[in-house]
């Protein structure tokens, strides 16, 4: 078919001149024929080639996050927004949660309403990974009194009618599209949620009176091909190796803008290869487990010429940590009304464990507390994102954070693996 529709209109006109000859029955048969397969074309381009490749490049749940409708609003909602974020405590704040049916964001949503804090969570619920997994966090935060409005970060209007709502004193902003190598798959999600969510909460946290302090999830992956270790913040985070630490990066820049424009005041964290019970099953320790268990073999990436790829591995309850301290030394943002008042805090703090362990150690680790052999299927790291390690300074967040990680891999591991085996209810009798 391609060789009968010209592709530039000069082939067309040398065609059309090799016919001049013949009758012009024929010449306007030909014509027709021709206009025909243009324009059988263009319909076949735009409206069956165009949407299979939009929704290849932009898969499924970005499409299926935009088309789907939250409901909200009503006095029983507001109720319950409202007895959510209430404050139980002297010196308690309140705090919108993004992302609170994800790892980071249950365990961190859990604890700030343990010590009296007002919490709200704020979840879009994607299916990127089982949302059964998170359904299940949101049941257990809802035991402890924790509502998580379901929501996209990209509704102007929910942000600015829970603001309506409770005048939050901060966000803790950890939804996000996460993974290092999904992002070859689904660019277009990374974008919807790491920039165009990021910036509209930010519009919605500058222009409502008070504005709240920020803290906000940023990645270790911004590092990407930085050699210098350990990782310290003043590093170079210039040259990227995967879409996501690019997104991450450029919401580091993002938050510098509103902060000096608008008066925000943002704390960026960079964690480090988080881990731990209720984690995120597309992360390596966590499929390991399960493919492990099923007597599956799992690919362990090395580097060229058998170089050991590396992990900063950073527990949960560690994290935490850090996340309730950033938002303890957060300083009030100093605009209002979308208008800034004077300079406002920005920061950015590595989040991590400086102990890093290569992936092989790991896995062994595993193998200790599942009493299970792995098949090993050791190949080259891929280049889809990954980096060859990380390795966190964590200095900057020790002196400002009181920051202090305290739980080596093995420890946080049986932890997971205990977590991992009762939740999904394995009959192994595993971790002693
Ligand atoms: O710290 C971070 O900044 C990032 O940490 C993780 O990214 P990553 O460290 O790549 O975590 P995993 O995907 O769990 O991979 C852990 C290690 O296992 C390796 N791996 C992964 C998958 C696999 O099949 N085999 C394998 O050896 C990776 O190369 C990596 O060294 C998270 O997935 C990111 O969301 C987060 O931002």
């Amino acid at each position: 078919m391609d060789s009968l529709i010209p592709s530039t209109p000069g082939k067309f006109k040398m065609e059309k001149n090799s016919y001049m000859h013949r009758s012009r029955l024929h010449s306007s048969i030909a014509k027709l024929t021709f206009w025909s397969f243009v324009f059988i074309g263009i319909i076949y381009i735009f409206f069956f080639r165009a949407p299979s490749s939009y929704s290849a490049s932009l898969p499924s749940d970005l499409s299926r996050r935009s088309l789907r409708t939250y409901t909200y609003g009503g006095a029983t909602w507001e109720k319950r927004v409202r007895s959510s974020a209430r404050i139980r405590s002297p010196n308690g704040v309140s705090v919108l949660v993004t992302g609170a049916a994800g790892f980071v964001g249950t365990h961190v949503s859990a604890a700030l309403k343990r010590r009296g804090d007002g919490v709200l969570g704020l979840d879009n619920f994607n299916d990127y990974y089982d949302p059964s997994l998170k359904r299940a966090r949101q049941a257990l935060l809802e035991r402890s009194g924790v509502f998580i409005v379901e929501g996209d970060i990209n509704d102007a209007a929910l942000l600015r009618k829970l603001f309506e709502v409770v005048p939050f004193t901060h966000v803790m902003h950890l939804a996000a599209q996460a993974g290092v190598r999904y992002a070859m798959e689904n660019p277009g999600s990374y974008v919807h949620s790491n920039i165009a969510g990021f910036v509209n909460l930010l519009e919605i946290c500058k222009s409502v009176n008070p504005q709240p302090a920020i803290v906000w999830a940023s990645s270790s992956s911004v590092y990407g091909l930085n050699t210098k270790v350990p990782f310290s913040e003043r590093d170079r985070t210039d040259q990227p190796a995967s879409l996501y630490a690019a997104t991450k990066k450029a919401g580091e820049e993002i938050a510098h803008t509103y902060n000096h424009i608008y008066g925000l005041s943002l704390t960026g964290l960079r964690f480090f290869t988080v881990y731990g019970p209720w984690g995120r099953p597309d992360m390596a320790y966590f499929f390991f487990t399960k493919d492990i268990l099923k007597g599956k073999s799992i690919s362990i990436f090395e580097a060229a010429n058998h170089g050991t790829v590396a992990r900063d591995f950073t527990y949960i309850d560690d994290i935490v940590r850090g996340c309730l301290g950033a938002l303890d030394t957060a300083e009030k943002s100093t605009g209002s009304g979308g208008k800034k008042r004077g300079p406002a805090q920005l920061r950015v703090f590595n989040l991590g464990n400086t102990s890093p362990v290569p992936v092989t150690d790991l896995v062994t680790i595993l193998e200790r507390l599942l009493k299970v052999k792995a098949k090993r299927n050791i190949m080259n790291l891929p280049r889809n994102g990954d980096v060859q390690f990380t390795h966190a300074n964590i200095s900057y967040a020790q002196r400002e954070l009181g920051y202090k990680p305290v739980t080596d891999l093995q420890s946080g591991l049986k932890k997971f693996v205990r977590w991992y085996l009762n939740y999904y209810s394995v009959g192994k009798k595993a971790v002693e």
